[in-house]
């Protein structure tokens, strides 16, 4: 006979039904107030709206272990995310991950100060106006350029209604 696992990995004070900018907080990635979270802090630049980049200086300790003194391939996953969803907000777009892809090239040290960066690839147009499509890719760079790993992802721009029919309750006006 098996028990089902029904440990919490979240504090109570995490229940509820958070705005959007409630969970924005919280995200796994980058919200300061979710304790377990990477707490990444990116810099976007856009000074070429052509090739808008958001950047961000890391370091994991064994927490986020997966080989012995290497980051678990899933939270990679998580990290070059990150990285790509962070390219949305300057773009001006809503939007989540729809497909993404990782070559896994090196192992990703644990213990080692590391270079994350998201770089916008293109947003074909549909009809004339900005299609819902948005391309973007993403690097885990160790400090002397090697490129550990490395994704593309497509991200759909959503409506803000989609995240209220969701359950998500928008920010208070
Ligand atoms: C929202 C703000 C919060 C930001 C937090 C950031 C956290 C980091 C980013 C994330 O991790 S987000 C969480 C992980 N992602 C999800 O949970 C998304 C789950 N998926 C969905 O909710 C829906 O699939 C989604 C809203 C993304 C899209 O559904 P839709 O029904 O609106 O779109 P659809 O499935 O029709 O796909 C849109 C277009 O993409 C195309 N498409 C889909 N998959 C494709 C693919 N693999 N390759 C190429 N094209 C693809 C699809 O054919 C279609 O093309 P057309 O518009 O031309 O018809």
């Amino acid at each position: 006979m098996t028990t089902p696992d029904t440990a919490r990995h979240t504090p109570n004070s995490m229940d509820g039904n958070p705005t959007i900018d409630e969970r924005a907080n919280h995200c796994f990635g980058c919200g300061p107030a979710n304790p377990q979270g990477l707490h990444l802090a990116f810099t976007t630049d856009t000074s070429n709206p052509e090739a808008i980049t958001a950047t961000c200086h890391f370091q994991l300790d064994r927490m986020h272990e997966g080989p012995p003194g290497y980051i678990h391939g899933g939270i990679v996953a998580a990290l070059l995310d990150e990285a790509m969803s962070k390219l949305n907000r300057p773009l001006n777009v809503l939007a989540m991950t729809r497909h993404m892809e990782i070559d896994y090239l090196r192992p990703v040290p644990l213990y080692q100060p590391l270079v994350l960066i998201g770089r916008h690839l293109n947003r074909p147009a549909k009809d004339g106006t900005p299609g819902r499509k948005l391309f973007h890719q993403a690097e885990i760079q160790h400090p002397d350029g090697t490129v550990l790993a490395r994704s593309k992802g497509l991200f759909i721009a959503i409506d803000e209604k989609l995240l209220f029919a969701a359950g998500i309750t928008p920010p208070e006006a």
